[in-house]
């Protein structure tokens, strides 16, 4: 037997395109043939379980191995091989309908896994690093002939009769000068980790030694010899394959540890497994909030059928789930199609809805059965639940029962636990609750301070993810708005209808008015004279919570880049019935401007916002006035 004839495309050579395409990727040939291997045992299996094939299979394996000397590496197989029709169909007959098509297509694609996946290409990765591929192969079938298959990357190939006298297949790549490195043993160690750690065919890598018990020594202790073993790379059967009644904690933290060397053990986890409109299985890990740097370097992995795919899961999980940990394998998700086209795949979307509904299924179960260790967890957790909250209307739904805010006494509530807490008390004039928060209990103290002698109470919002939170609950919530506790004095943020009048004659507030605006001699300020409680601050400067609402989302980005130009206004606000204002209005000519600005750098110093050279006068002003 021995035939020559010319693959099955219309243009010469498709070769060096798609080494010149693929080059950014080519260590994927490893994953492409390894997984044709595992596919073709897999086949084998299949066929003896259907009776359709009544020899012996022997036991599953898949070797890699590197020749140095001769520059090859090779793949075997015991799977189902192929006879010299079948490469023909199978490998000869590229799967597109022509090569000028193909570089329209794909002159722009970046993306090695792009080209493959469309056009069925995976085997010929192989010749993105060998400039010979040797196909050494004898099929399970009853009389079959070994056959060979030859091709230098030209659309030449020449069919042979072959050498292999047991069932399987053999790969030869003879690899090309510019490839040199793939035939270091650790370089194919690291690919074969990277995609076959959990293949479902036992695959080896050379051997390894390990130490064995050899008897004991003359004083009765064991001794150990060192023996050669198969190197096998992977772990057959991952726990995402299992059902998770068969799991233990310690399996899922076992298999953390397997994926995440050096992370802190996970809060807890979700076994995914569904068959049905799609194929997913996978476990998904909450970490800890700890280390900003595990998150970039930790990801979720997606498999497909257990070969190692990538970890940009982007637009398969939802965005706000990114930042969780673990794996997901579904043969469903198409992996190898471009960005736009996962996007509109219907799939995709499912398989994101699905894993939402997991993951808020997940907490409501966690918060019902234990609230006391959900809370203990909510630092951690409450990130993913508010970021889910404020970027998937469907999440919010759901979380909007097990979400809890906490307040400055650490104390949580759900969303409907604090509406309770808070309305009695905190309901305007206009039948608005409102919700007081800080966002830094430190600097904000004056404020919450003066909150709570009127016994309001005042959550704690503190996160980056809380400004855009604190928008959706002011949009969700009916009838509620939320203040910022330093935006103003108590009495003006919660406005109520009875009002406590100004002592002050209304010449005496023009006088107090034009002293403080005297004072002030930045620009941006506006001062405002008002009849508050005696025992709220004489003093106060704040930034009214829209703008400076407006301006947190700008710095973040979040598109209000408008409102980030505008200069910054505040509002000083006087306490008309604050015996100091008495004091300034009755104390001599000369003293009273002085009074006046050391009250203002007070209003400014509780708010952090005395710097500088001010500071720097406020304090010898001080000294001056003991
Ligand atoms: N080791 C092997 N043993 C038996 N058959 C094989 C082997 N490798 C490849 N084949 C056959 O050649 C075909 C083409 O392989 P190729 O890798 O190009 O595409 P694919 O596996 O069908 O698709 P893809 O790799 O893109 O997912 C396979 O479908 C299979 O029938």
């Amino acid at each position: 037997m021995k035939e020559k004839g010319s693959i099955s495309i219309h243009t010469e050579n498709i070769f060096p395109i798609i080494k010149k395409f693929l080059y950014s990727d080519n260590e994927i040939f490893l994953r492409e043939l390894v997984s044709n291997a595992v596919d073709a045992v897999q086949k084998i299996k299949r066929l003896a379980a259907l009776g359709q094939f009544n020899g012996e299979i022997g036991e599953p394996l898949v070797e890699v191995a590197v020749n140095k000397e001769a520059k090859t590496i090779t793949i075997s197989d015991n799977g189902l091989g192929m006879t010299a029709d079948e490469i023909k169909k199978y490998i000869n007959q590229v799967a597109f309908s022509g090569a000028s098509e193909f570089v329209e297509k794909f002159k722009d694609a970046k993306d090695a896994n792009e080209i493959i996946g469309k056009f069925g290409l995976g085997f010929y990765s192989a010749f993105m690093v060998a400039d010979l591929v040797e196909i050494d192969t004898l099929s399970y079938q009853e009389n079959a002939e070994p056959a060979k298959w030859v091709c230098d990357g030209s659309t030449e190939f020449e069919i042979s009769e072959g050498s292999r006298s047991t069932r399987g297949t053999t790969i030869t790549l003879h690899i090309n000068a510019d490839s040199e490195e793939f035939l270091e043993s650790f370089k194919l160690q690291e690919i074969l980790d990277k995609y076959g750690k959990f293949l479902p065919i036992p695959i080896q890598f050379g051997t390894k030694s390990i130490q064995e018990e050899d008897g004991k020594d003359a004083d009765g202790k064991t001794q150990y010899k060192s023996v050669e073993v198969p190197n096998i790379i992977n772990t057959t059967s991952p726990i995402w394959t299992k059902s998770p009644t068969d799991l233990t904690d310690n399996d899922y933290l076992d298999f953390y540890k397997q994926l995440y060397p050096f992370a802190e053990d996970p809060l807890f986890w979700i076994h995914l497994n569904v068959d049905y409109p799609f194929n997913l299985t996978g476990v998904l890990y909450f970490p800890k909030l700890k280390d900003d740097f595990d998150f970039q370097r930790n990801k979720i992995k997606l498999f497909s059928r257990q070969v190692f795919i990538t970890d940009e899961v982007k637009d398969i999980v939802p965005e706000f789930l990114m930042l969780l940990h673990g794996v997901i394998d579904s043969p469903d998700i198409p992996l190898n199609v471009s960005r736009s086209f996962l996007q509109a795949d219907s799939n995709v979307k499912k398989i994101n809805n699905y894993i939402t509904k997991k993951v808020a299924d997940k907490l409501d179960e966690l918060f019902k059965k234990d609230r006391k260790a959900y809370e203990d967890k909510w630092n951690d957790i409450g990130l993913f639940v508010k970021y889910g909250m404020v970027s998937e209307e469907k999440f919010y739904e759901k979380a909007k029962d097990f979400a809890l805010v906490e307040n400055t006494e650490n104390v949580f509530f759900t969303l409907n636990e604090y509406k309770d807490k808070v309305s009695p008390l905190q309901t305007d004039k206009n039948g608005n609750v409102v919700y007081l928060y800080a966002t830094d209990p430190t600097t904000q103290d004056t404020f919450i301070q003066s909150a709570k002698k009127k016994d309001y109470d005042v959550l704690l919002l503190n996160t980056p993810i809380d400004t855009h939170f604190v928008n959706q609950m002011e949009q969700k919530l009916e009838k509620t708005l939320l203040k910022r506790v330093d935006s103003g004095l108590a009495d003006k943020l919660i406005e109520k209808d009875e009002k406590t009048e100004s002592v002050l004659s209304e010449e005496e507030s023009g006088k107090i008015k034009a002293l403080f605006e005297k004072v002030i001699t930045k620009p941006g300020y506006t001062v405002e004279v008002e009849g508050y409680h005696p025992e709220e601050l004489p003093v106060t400067v704040s930034m009214d919570e829209f703008m400076r609402r407006m301006k947190d989302m700008a710095k973040m980005g979040g598109g209000m880049s408008f409102y980030g130009q505008m200069p910054d206004s505040y509002k000083v606000s006087i306490n008309g019935n604050h015996k100091l204002i008495s004091k300034i209005l009755s104390a001599k000519e000369q003293d009273q401007e002085k009074l006046a600005q050391q009250a203002v750098d007070l209003a400014l110093l509780a708010q952090g916002m005395l710097k500088g050279p001010e500071l720097t006068a406020f304090v010898s002003r001080s000294v001056e006035l003991i």
